[in-house]
């Protein structure tokens, strides 16, 4: 019998209050590979106010902060320790390769690690008063109690960017995974409670977003919500959590452009475009679903890209020759075929893919075809709208003018790359293209030390970075008169 993945509030492992479970599917297969518990509403009003009790005591924001990056570093150093455990937990739940899950451990320990760093670095400033007999001064408080909300693509990664800075400031948390993949954050909910983070600092509630995560956005005892997730969600959140004003910060899906000009390192280009769009089945949020290329290599470009998309190995993400898993759940999959059909219909031409693989030895997993579409326009569906899946929709331009307002012609604004061997060139389209992140001959790189976030609907505020950190904190001025007396105003 498989033991219950339970949640973690004020310190203790307990199951859901219903009693209600849900079973966690390895999407390779189908088969069941943990039963988690089902939290709800009444869970996670018990967790929330867990969080601002403790917050409230004051304890945990009054812990110097350099005491604070101590306890992060250790929990860098337990996941380390755990890194096989966490990546093969991770491949199980999500269907991406094992060498993918290990490279987001390593990711992850890093940004454990930076943010422990940073944590005792901005002692606040001295401003210059334009006051006689006065002192003034700012400080960084953290914001209080911070629910973070997450997705399902990558699952522990995403928390790491929201559990670390929290903590670095001093906030007590809530963290809700994605219901669907709650493996790796159980697990680190465990090494953050080994390393002593004290009891109702961190708390765990696993279930659904219309419960458990609305009950966050709804409650008046949050002061916080960081949120990764679809666009849709996001709006929802954003709209409740105006009830009480709470602070949000909102990392939301992309259509990311990829822009090949013909003067670029053209193999590398092609290369990378495959990994921009295919790597995690392109279930990122940042990936290249819709390339742009320049109109005389266009025919030479999408000759290369389907010879290698041939040989795309789709299997068990245990398996070493694996390139790419399946997709996370049939829903996914539906959605994507559903797009397929839409990108038919506006006219695009199929090119490659466009269905379930014939290997009998998928049959189980929720597989989809690598997929290419020529001939699309900037006005189709399958080129505005954020497919999830392993998509690609390919544009033409002429010039330099066309790409940047095709490439901006997007209500996202997530992330987006430049390939050209002219650098002033790459440089001057990377500066008008409006998105958080633009790759100039690369794609897809992200690291603890620079911010992540999006331009547009792809989101509001930034992770990473130090800006990562103020994120989680408010900012308070403080004025001092060293020589009070009377105005005598009111004679
Ligand atoms: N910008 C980024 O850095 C980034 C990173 C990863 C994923 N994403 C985006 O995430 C999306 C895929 O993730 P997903 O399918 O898990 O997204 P989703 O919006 O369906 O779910 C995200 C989380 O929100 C919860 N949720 C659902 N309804 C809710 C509600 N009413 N109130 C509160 N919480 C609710 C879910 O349970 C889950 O934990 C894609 O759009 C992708 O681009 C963005
Ligand atoms: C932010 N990133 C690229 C790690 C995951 C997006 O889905």
């Amino acid at each position: 019998m498989m033991s219950i993945q339970k949640m973690y509030i004020d310190g203790k492992w307990i199951e859901a209050e219903s009693r209600a479970t849900r079973e966690i599917i390895n999407p390779y297969n189908q088969k069941v590979i943990a039963t988690a518990s089902e939290g709800n509403e009444n869970d996670t009003h018990t967790a929330i106010q867990v969080a601002r009790k403790t917050f409230d005591q004051g304890n945990w924001a009054a812990t110097p902060a350099n005491e604070r990056g101590k306890l992060l570093y250790k929990i860098a150093a337990l996941i380390e320790r755990d890194q096989k455990e966490l990546a093969r937990l991770e491949t199980l739940d999500t269907g991406k390769t094992l060498i993918e899950s290990e490279g987001d451990m390593v990711d992850i320990a890093e940004v454990f690690r930076y943010f422990a760093g940073l944590a005792d670095k901005d002692g606040g400033e001295i401003i210059e008063s334009p006051i006689l007999n006065s002192m003034s001064r700012v400080v960084r408080e953290p914001v209080g109690v911070a629910a973070l909300i997450l997705p399902w693509n990558y699952p522990l990664l995403q928390a790491s960017w929201k559990i670390a800075p929290a903590l670095a400031a001093g906030n007590t948390i809530i963290v809700k995974p994605s219901e669907i993949t709650p493996l790796t954050t159980v697990k680190v909910t465990e090494l953050i409670e080994e390393a002593g983070v004290p009891k109702g600092v961190v708390n765990l509630v696993l279930g659904p977003g219309h419960s458990v995560g609305q009950a966050m956005a709804d409650s008046p005892l949050v002061d916080l919500i960081s949120f990764t997730g679809g666009i849709e969600t996001g709006k929802g959140i954003m709209s409740s959590a105006s009830g009480n004003l709470k602070k949000i910060a909102l990392e939301l899906g992309g259509k990311n452009p990829n822009i090949v000009f013909a003067d670029s390192d053209l193999d590398t280009a092609v290369d990378q475009a495959l990994n921009a769009v295919y790597f995690h089945a392109g279930q990122v949020c940042s990936a290249g679903a819709r390339l742009l290329i320049e109109d005389k290599i266009h025919d030479w470009f999408v000759e290369k890209l389907v010879e290698r998309v041939k040989r795309i190995k789709l299997g068990d993400g245990f398996d070493e020759l694996t390139q790419s898993g399946p997709m996370i759940s049939s829903e996914q999959r539906d959605k994507v075929e559903k797009y397929v059909e839409i990108g038919k219909e506006e006219g695009a031409k199929l090119i490659i893919g466009g269905g379930r693989p014939e290997d009998a030895s998928l049959a189980d997993g929720f597989f989809y075809l690598p997929t290419i579409f020529t001939e699309c326009t900037a006005d189709m569906r399958i080129v505005q709208e954020e497919i999830f899946g392993p998509v690609l929709t390919i544009e033409r331009f002429s010039s330099e003018e066309e790409v940047i307002s095709l490439a901006n012609d997007t209500i996202y604004g997530l992330a987006g790359a430049v390939w050209s061997k002219d650098i002033l060139k790459a440089e001057r389209v990377a500066s008008q293209l409006r998105m958080g992140t633009v790759w100039i001959n690369d794609f897809h790189p992200y690291f603890a030390q620079a911010p992540w976030g999006g331009y547009k609907q792809s989101g509001i505020g930034r992770e990473l970075g130090k800006t990562g950190l103020e994120e989680f904190t408010e900012l308070k001025h403080i004025y001092q008169n060293t020589k009070p007396e009377p105005v005598n105003w009111f004679k």
